[in-house]
């Protein structure tokens, strides 16, 4: 097999493993409101406020044992193939148990939670819950310790030849991930129950985990590759290096932490991640709701509305991502998707019409932000941080953007619930009146927006290539 087809295979098995996770990441979202029915109707009885610690216990490993940070440093440390096998076990593991607590554990026993971390937890969990809620923590930590290691591939496989490419592709499939978990799971819920979903997830996660195991065999062949060539390269000196170890490149010093931590470059990414993720994710979350409360749309419509984002993105992002890498601009993108997600939340927050087209003309404004800033982000980090840090400084960055991720929901949370009220139409008896929660949104997409403008004014003053085009050699 030739090199370019040896990189491409290798992106398509590490971009279904992660897309495998993408799947059961949204698994439970379409089934929420099953989850939430009674036991006669078939449900499991649980509270909103219980769906929403399952929901954000994702993070919960990941932020309050730094376990991104230490996943990042046993990548630099440990190496791809044990940290990859590692991290994709344990996103099996925590999905099997996921699964086992909505089977095993009676939904009928709760328990009394002793501290409620300002609100974040609820008072009364059932033990269905807290067990499900730790099978999707350990998912979690998994789940985004696979990403970081397959950034971590995926940069090792392309870099000098069509990385941001690679990296759109393996965005897009994700995309397809969460398109498709919101698509079948509710078809997989209604046919066989709604542990089945979940059943079916876990499947889905062992099939990335013998992917991944695939995987390693490239990846070891690819090392000793790179062993026969540097050892080629110093023939005659006395320097021996073992074909069986990663490249030196992937050797990690503790004292890389201080040298990533005082790159101000670094800092710009992680401020861009945050602000940028943070906007998007939490909105569409919350962006069916708003469908129905501000356009009037049904329940099925707006899901579908919502639905055009994930499946927008599938083509654009390596559409951009091909661009990037081509003529470069990448700072120009990130500025460009910062703005487009800005002008969206502002036409939301204030809407020239209520029609359903209107929405969806918006829906579509969302998605290419959603596509113009992965596919120039991810592949930008690298030209800030040497590979050797690498590892840790996507996990420094993913850290960063979970602290967003679960802080922003449940404070726009808290907003939706101030400006409820109670409408006098006799049908749906509640109103959620959306202008300031998209005005907050606005207001995280400007912070993206002076970030990215920052990062293209700084990368003019020290080129650090991020208006580069990435491709050195086709
Ligand atoms: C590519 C990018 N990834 C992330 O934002 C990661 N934090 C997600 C990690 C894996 C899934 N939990 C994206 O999805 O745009």
């Amino acid at each position: 097999m030739n090199e370019r087809r040896k990189r491409w295979t290798v992106l398509v098995l590490v971009s279904v493993v992660m897309a495998m996770g993408y799947v059961f990441w949204d698994i439970v979202s379409p089934i929420s409101t099953s989850l939430k029915a009674s036991l006669e109707e078939g449900g499991m009885g649980w509270s909103a406020a219980e769906y929403g610690f399952y929901a954000g216990s994702y993070s919960i490993f990941n932020i309050f044992l730094l376990m991104l940070f230490f996943g990042g440093v046993i990548l630099d440390k440990c190496g791809i193939r044990f940290t990859g096998l590692l991290a994709t076990g344990v996103m099996l593991l925590g999905a099997i148990i996921n699964y086992a607590a909505l089977t095993m554990v009676s939904p009928l026993l709760e328990i009394d939670v002793p501290f409620t971390l300002f609100g974040l937890i609820p008072g009364h969990l059932k033990t269905q819950v807290l067990v499900a809620s730790l099978g999707f923590g350990l998912f979690g930590m998994g789940c985004d310790i696979t990403g970081i290691t397959v950034s971590k591939i995926i940069t090792k496989w392309f870099i000098g030849h069509e990385l941001a490419s690679a990296m759109g592709l393996q965005v897009a499939m994700a995309r397809l991930g969460t398109a498709s978990a919101l698509s079948f799971s509710p078809l997989i819920a209604q046919g066989f129950g709604l542990s089945a979903s979940l059943l079916a997830g876990a499947g889905v996660l062992l099939f990335g985990f013998v992917l991944f195991v695939i995987y390693t065999f490239y990846d070891r062949h690819f090392d000793r590759e790179q062993a026969v060539r540097r050892t080629g390269r110093i023939a005659g000196s006395a320097v021996s290096i073992d074909a069986k170890s990663e490249t030196k490149e992937d050797s990690f010093r503790l004292r890389d932490i201080c040298v990533i931590l005082r790159n101000p470059g670094f800092w710009l990414l992680a401020l861009l991640c945050v602000s940028f993720y943070s906007s998007i994710r939490p909105f569409m979350k919350f962006a069916t709701d708003l469908m129905i409360n501000t356009f009037g749309v049904a329940e099925t419509t707006a899901g579908w509305l919502v639905a055009a984002i994930p499946y927008g993105t599938i083509v654009l992002t390596p559409l951009f991502g091909t661009l990037y890498d081509r003529y470069g601009h990448g700072a120009r993108l990130l500025l460009g998707g910062s703005v487009l997600l800005l002008v969206a939340d502002l036409l939301l927050a204030f809407p020239l019409s209520h029609s359903a087209a209107y929405a969806l003309v918006i829906m579509l404004f969302v998605g290419i932000a959603f596509s113009l800033v992965p596919s120039a982000f991810w592949p930008s980090v690298p030209k800030l941080v040497p590979l050797a840090q690498l590892g840790t400084a996507y996990s420094i960055i993913y850290f960063v953007q979970n602290i967003g991720l679960m802080l922003v929901p449940v404070w726009i949370g808290g907003i939706v619930d101030r400006h409820t009220v109670r409408s006098n139409d006799g049908l749906s008896s509640l109103h959620v009146d959306y202008t300031i929660p998209m005005v907050v949104f606005a207001a995280i997409s400007l912070l993206a927006v002076a970030t990215s403008l920052t990062l293209l004014l700084s990368d003019g003053t020290k080129k650090d290539g991020l208006e580069q085009a990435n491709m050195s050699q086709q």
